[in-house]
């Protein structure tokens, strides 16, 4: 013990005695201090991995460009009891799951609404109502035929996706699995429920069908487990990751410089932030926009990667109504000739005894809502769902969200569009220098969830951890391995066989 705290004492004093030899300015004395991060977004990504790095006794600042934490979390209590305007489902109930432990800890009730392998990504066709436009309710025994023939068709994409060297979208699959086997080719009301079929499958990408790419739209892992709805929203866990840690709200990044010795960040209002490195866990739509300055710029491989990634939409224009008049089911549907025109209501009322219905438009529909004013939007929602029950009372509040154009999130969540490479999330996880990058964009086996944000957090925290104590000659890996309480058989790592 006291020896390797000699020789870590040594190997500083030799650092700025160097130092000093060439004349350096203050910003590189300051190796010599305490090992520092600066971690840029408070979502779940930014806040996992200013966690991990506080516990590992390096000093964070967590920079936030919003008036709270949380980012594509949002739990909001203006309706007297919480509701999720962002992720409200944890994908894979399971004690895999790297958020399992925590929630658990908390004691935080899930209410699940579908199991492995059901046809819909987040529902069983267990509890549901599907109606037409006149509000007639669609047969069940109509849907579970229709489901049917849609995983068919997703069974014919696959050998499409074989055949075919070049990537193709799923629209123009599903035109060629239509051509080859006419019978999968449905009219009249069928056709209706296949598109709405279509409809929440572009809804789990947030994106249309001509835009998500053939070659990789199932290549990301699914938890076991099915989904769990958090029944008292996700902020109770955003604030238990976030406690006892120096958090700067209205902070919003626009600078970032990396010095072979550090990085100096800028925010609006032209304070500047420095340290030994940077986590960047703001969203992929964030990066795009290239309203943050990188110096020197981002390598191309890495401007590649964030061009070239999607990033769709979905919202929710949650409807708060006196008293329940739906039928007592988890989903309300309405089928339509396009699934552009389709509806999906989540009924809250199942889950949290609250009478609130969630519409959730995705890919064009929602980027179209956008553009309407926050009253409008609820009255769109409200329309669709007048179509079913002609006697729907009038909602007494209501909640809109614009995750497409929030200049903090500028899009819902990442997705592959055609045509591109599936190793775009990795390559926006590697880092650049001294800049480590997280977020759901970088989770190779998880985009687009709240569990994986978690695991990119707490992955780019330990690479930018042994980075920095690298740094500072500080580097004990010892004490983490031996401090683990249940120690795992880990594989070697080795980079010449
Ligand atoms: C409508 C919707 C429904 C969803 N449903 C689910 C679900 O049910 N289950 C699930 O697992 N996932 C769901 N997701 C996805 C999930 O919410 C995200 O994958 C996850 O929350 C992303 O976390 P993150 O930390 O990567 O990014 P974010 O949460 O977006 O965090 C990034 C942070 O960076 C901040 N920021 C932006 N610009 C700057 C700047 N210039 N300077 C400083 N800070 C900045 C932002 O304000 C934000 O707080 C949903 C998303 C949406 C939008």
């Amino acid at each position: 013990m006291d020896s390797s705290s000699n020789s870590n004492s040594n190997s500083n004093k030799s650092n700025s005695q160097i130092m000093k030899a060439v004349g350096v300015s203050s910003v590189e004395r300051r190796v010599a201090g305490v090992p520092s991060v600066i971690v840029i977004g408070g979502g779940f990504a930014g806040i996992a991995a200013a966690r991990a790095l506080h516990d590992a006794s390096i000093k964070v600042v967590l920079l936030e460009s919003r008036d709270r934490l949380g980012g594509r979390v949002h739990t909001n209590y203006s309706f007297g009891f919480p509701v999720d305007l962002g992720a409200s489902w944890l994908h894979g109930v399971c004690n895999e799951n790297p958020l399992a432990p925590l929630i658990g800890k908390l004691g935080l009730p899930l209410y699940r609404t579908s199991g492995d392998n059901s046809v819909l990504y987040d529902h069983d066709l267990e509890s549901y109502a599907l109606f037409d436009m006149e509000g007639k309710q669609v047969p069940q025994e109509l849907v579970t035929e229709v489901g049917e023939v849609f995983e068919s068709i997703l069974k014919e994409c696959d050998k499409i996706r074989d055949e075919y060297m070049d990537d193709i979208s799923i629209q123009q699959a599903f035109e060629i699995a239509f051509e080859r086997n006419p019978k999968l080719r449905l009219e009249g009301l069928s056709y209706k429920v296949l598109q709405w079929y279509l409809c929440r499958m572009e809804g789990w990408f947030a994106a249309d069908a001509d835009t998500i790419s053939l070659k990789y739209w199932d290549q990301a892992k699914l938890l076991p487990g099915g989904h769990g709805l958090m029944v008292r929203g996700y902020l109770p866990v955003i604030n238990t990751l976030a406690k006892g840690l120096d958090i700067r709200l209205n902070h919003r990044v626009k600078n970032v410089v990396r010095q072979y010795n550090g990085v100096t960040v800028t925010v609006e209002d032209g304070r500047t932030f420095k340290a030994d490195a940077a986590v960047i866990a703001v969203p992929l739509g964030v990066l795009k926009s290239k309203r943050i300055k990188f110096e020197p710029k981002l390598p191309e491989w890495k401007e590649s990667a964030i061009d070239d990634l999607g990033v769709g939409v979905e919202n929710k224009i949650i409807l708060h109504f006196e008293k329940v008049f739906w039928p007592n089911v988890e989903f309300l549907g309405v089928v339509a000739d396009t699934s552009y025109s389709c509806s999906y209501f989540l009924n809250l009322h199942k889950a949290t005894s609250h009478p609130v219905l969630v519409y959730m438009p995705a890919g064009r529909l929602a980027r179209d809502i956008e553009k309407m004013s926050d009253e409008a939007a609820a009255n769109f929602a409200f329309t669709q769902l007048q179509k079913i029950l002609p006697d729907a009372s009038i909602p007494i509040q209501y909640l809109v969200s614009r995750w497409g154009s929030d200049e903090n999130s500028l899009g819902s969540y990442s997705y592959d569009i055609v045509g591109k490479p599936h190793d775009l999330y990795e390559r926006l996880r590697v880092p650049v220098d001294n800049l480590f990058f997280a977020g759901e964009a970088t989770s190779v086996l998880y985009p687009g969830s709240v569990h994986g944000a978690y695991s990119t957090g707490v992955m780019a925290a330990e690479e930018c951890r042994m980075r920095v104590l690298e740094r500072h000659g500080e580097l004990d890996l010892f004490q983490r391995v031996l401090g683990e309480d249940n120690p795992v058989l880990v594989p070697l790592l080795i980079s010449r066989l």
